[in-house]
């Protein structure tokens, strides 16, 4: 069995421990990685900041050029990418070379929206200014990052806060998922062949339960971006040694479906949006709320949809592969079981070999059930049947979590006005929830998040400005 080993300071780090990394399709052990400890986490902090002054004073076009000679080799080493991602993930081959090259484009858009950034400059003739000054605000790197990523998309959510904050001149400690731990210590591998120096691209492994604590209170961090569940990123805001923090959480993001207008279409819509990888992604569909007679004429296209989701090993390339582990397929099955035992009606799927669930789909979903509320990360559908827009409004909102909702309607009016009524980063008209297109801005509120994520937005969360002020 192959053994990968985290990267300090462009080294190989020769640990005691390693960490068994389990393929989810076959439950095997897959792979080994360093199991870190807290010496070597510290050192992969000192090296970071030892390596960031030298790093950001290269200056922007050098560090360019490092990034696209990265970007290339992400994509020349593509197929072995997206092999080992569908081995550590069960995502289906074809969407992990999706996601390799998704990442490819991210890295191409930061470098042309840094480009874009300007320089903030004052003199007497602003507005405001009474004195004869002439003042020039740059965005300057914050300096020391840590980066934390979650399974689901172990390049995507790692490289989309690596590369803005390595662009502006931040050194990076990275923590991958153990899930996803042999992906990031193969991107960080690219980096050393993309020449990118020592201490600037720090890869750390290990369990997140043993070495999350020593990671974000080392006292060198001066931001974080974590991608992950809300006990940990609560946790993150606790304890952590810097209170710059950029949480990326979960979500319960519903469709509302307000009339009968384009039903067909809005069906074949949702089931993309609910069952992708297997619902495992923030921004999956996790609940649909619509009227009675609605629920009567769309179930049954939903159904109808969700029957035709392939099912299979992800070396197959269908849409439902086994889910990341047994704990995760058991949270999942309990959820339809509590929602059946409350009367909900099983319109399709509840059942389950090993990891691989059925696609399921559950209607007459009521408040009283845990589906309602609970993010599945897994492959459920609920239907929550509501009359009056007001009522419908009042459970959206009544989640804890806050990432995106799909409103769908022909009144565009209407719709509008509903989505300025919902307690979430973002909602979508006539169209399915989902992180992209990656220049917008991507946030949660309430439990979904803090801060903002995507292109523009991490360049500025990753450096401050600089004011230099001359007086004439
Ligand atoms: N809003 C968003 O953008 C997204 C949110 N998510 C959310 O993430 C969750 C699923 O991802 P999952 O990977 O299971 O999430 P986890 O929170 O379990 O893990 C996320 C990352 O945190 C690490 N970690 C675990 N414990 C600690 C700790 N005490 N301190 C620091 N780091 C720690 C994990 O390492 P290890 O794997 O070693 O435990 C992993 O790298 C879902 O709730 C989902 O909604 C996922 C993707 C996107
Ligand atoms: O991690 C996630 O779930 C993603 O941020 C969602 O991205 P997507 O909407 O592009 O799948």
């Amino acid at each position: 069995m192959e053994k990968f080993k985290a990267i300090i300071n462009n080294q190989e780090i020769e640990s005691n421990s390693w960490l068994d990394i389990m393929d989810p399709t076959t439950d095997e052990v897959y792979a080994q990685v360093s199991a870190l400890s807290a010496q070597e986490i510290d050192s992969a902090f000192k090296a970071a900041k030892a390596a960031q002054k030298k790093w950001e004073a290269i200056g922007i076009e050098k560090r360019t050029e490092f990034l696209i000679r990265w970007r290339d080799l992400l994509l020349k080493n593509e197929e072995d990418l997206a092999t080992t991602m569908m081995h550590e993930i069960a995502k289906a081959y074809k969407d992990c070379l999706t996601e390799v090259r998704r990442t490819a484009e991210y890295i191409d858009l930061t470098i042309s929206e840094y480009n874009d950034l300007q320089v903030l400059t004052f003199d007497k003739n602003s507005k405001g200014v009474t004195e004869d000054i002439v003042a020039e605000y740059k965005r300057i790197a914050k300096g020391v990052g840590v980066g934390i990523s979650p399974f689901n998309y172990p390049i995507n959510l790692a490289v989309s806060k690596l590369a803005p904050g390595l662009l502006t001149g931040n050194t990076f400690v990275f923590k991958p998922a153990t899930q996803g731990s042999v992906v990031g210590i193969k991107i960080g591998q690219l980096a050393i062949e993309a020449g990118i120096p020592a201490g600037v691209l720090n890869v750390v492994t290990g369990r997140g339960r043993d070495i999350g604590d020593v990671i974000v209170t080392n006292p060198l961090i001066d931001f974080i971006s974590f991608t992950g569940s809300v006990p940990v990123g609560r946790r993150l805001m606790e304890i952590s040694s810097s209170k710059d923090l950029v949480l990326e959480l979960g979500g319960k993001d519903a469709a509302i479906l307000l009339d009968e207008h384009n039903l067909e279409n809005i069906a074949k819509d949702i089931v993309a949006g609910a069952f992708s990888y297997s619902g495992q992604r923030c921004t999956a569909i996790k609940r649909v709320i619509t009227t009675d007679n609605i629920a009567d004429k769309i179930t049954p296209l939903i159904k109808a949809e969700v029957a035709k989701l392939t099912v299979g090993l992800p070396n197959e390339n269908p849409i439902i592969t086994p889910m990341i582990d047994k704990k995760s397929a058991d949270f999942v099955t309990d959820l339809i079981n509590d929602a059946v035992k409350k009367g909900a009606t099983l319109v399709y799927g509840g059942t389950r070999d090993k990891n691989l669930l059925q696609p399921t789909l559950l209607d007459n979903v009521t408040v009283e059930m845990n589906v309602a509320w609970e993010e599945p990360f897994g492959p459920v559908l609920p239907i929550i049947r509501i009359n009056e827009i007001e009522d419908m409004i009042s459970v959206a909102n009544k989640s804890n979590f806050g990432l995106q909702t799909s409103i769908y309607s022909k009144d565009v009016d209407l719709a509008y006005k509903v989505a300025e009524q919902l307690e979430v980063g973002t909602v979508n008209i006539n169209r399915r929830t989902q992180r992209g297109p990656d220049v917008l801005p991507f946030l949660g509120v309430k439990d979904s998040g803090f801060g903002v994520q995507g292109i523009k937005e991490t360049i500025l969360s990753t450096t401050r400005y600089r004011g230099i002020i001359i007086k004439k």
